[in-house]
């Protein structure tokens, strides 16, 4: 007899052959517009799937979690980053939530590197001039920018994401340091050319570029507050393409704003796509729309692991990508 198929609600429309294979394996409900779905409508999905697929743009908190009706068993977020998710209540209220890590940490390192570069060598400001019919041509002190090769990365974060921003920069000649909760293992550390600093205030105040690249947690909202970004030498920059929340955006702006932080890359922001209107003035500072992972590979391969996740979890097994509260 064939078992009745999963009940799943997807929030946000999800590349094509994703979408097609999730309606071939379960009874899927879709989205065909490319809206976020409002609160009222998440309460309802939750209220009568088996499990929903989110994304970063869909908050589920303890409120909406108490509205979940008892079917709704897991949580298949489609993204690495959790913290739209309140996991410990869902943890309380026995939803399992999972993840796509490991799907997106060459594409988000490649654009941690294509904003430094990008900062660093005045790419976009460039741009505009070759577009512009100002442009007269090649001259000595034109554009100049900062080399990378020789600079001091401290990396912010050293996980999957942050080791790949260490294989690449290390590859561009920069002298890599990092601070993480725990020190790597030597086996890891040494093959990556990586200096530890148990102190992040030290290793702020000597680096030429900081990677923002952990998590964002209760534990790293505002790492980098204004007493820190203050620490940074007045001729760094900083990239950050984890989430916003780990910088103090409006003490960033401030800074550089008045010179004492150089220049920044940023691809996230601290209220979402809302951006500092101060910060989107600056000049010093290049803002991408969230775009790290965004490679037609990358979201395929996020699709897969989602599959993956709740066709495991169909089965009567561990989905393999599971969030521990608590442990990211
Ligand atoms: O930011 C993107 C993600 O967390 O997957």
């Amino acid at each position: 007899m064939p078992t009745k198929k999963l009940s799943v609600v997807v929030t946000r429309r999800l590349p094509d052959a994703v979408q097609s294979r999730m309606a071939e394996l379960f009874d899927v409900t879709l989205r065909d517009t490319d809206t976020p779905m409002s609160r009222d409508a998440l309460a309802a999905a939750m209220q009568g799937a088996d499990v929903l697929v989110p994304t970063i743009t869909d908050a589920i908190d303890a409120a909406l979690l108490a509205q979940a009706g008892p079917r709704l068993k897991l949580i298949a977020n489609y993204g690495a980053g959790v913290d739209h998710i309140d996991t410990g209540t869902a943890r309380q209220r026995g939803i399992l939530v999972s993840n796509t890590p490991g799907v997106l940490t060459d594409d988000t390192a490649d654009m941690t590197m294509a904003l430094m570069l990008s900062v660093l060598r005045r790419i976009p400001e460039g741009m505009r001039i070759a577009q512009s019919d100002d442009w007269t041509g090649w001259a000595p002190t034109a554009m100049l920018g900062g080399r990378i090769a020789g600079r001091r990365l401290g990396i912010l974060g050293m996980g999957r994401i942050g080791q790949a921003v260490a294989r690449r920069a290390r590859a561009f000649g920069m002298q890599i340091h990092y601070h993480n909760r725990k020190r790597l293992r030597a086996e890891i550390e040494e093959p990556l050319g990586a200096t530890y600093w148990d102190s992040l205030d030290q290793m702020v105040a000597r680096m030429d570029v900081i990677s923002v690249n952990c998590p964002h947690t209760p534990s790293t909202f505002h790492l980098m507050n204004a007493r820190r970004l203050k620490l940074m030498k007045p001729d760094a920059v900083i990239v950050n393409t984890s989430r916003g929340e780990v910088i103090d955006e409006n003490a960033l702006t401030r800074m550089l704003r008045s010179g004492e932080i150089a220049g920044a890359g940023l691809d996230v922001f601290e209220r979402g796509h809302e951006i500092n209107p101060r910060l989107k003035a600056l000049s010093n500072v290049i803002l991408l729309p969230h775009m790290g992972s965004a490679t037609v590979e990358g979201r395929l391969e996020m699709g897969e692991k989602v599959l993956i996740n709740i066709k495991t979890f169909a089965d009567g097994h561990r989905p393999p990508d599971l969030v521990v509260p608590g442990q990211l």
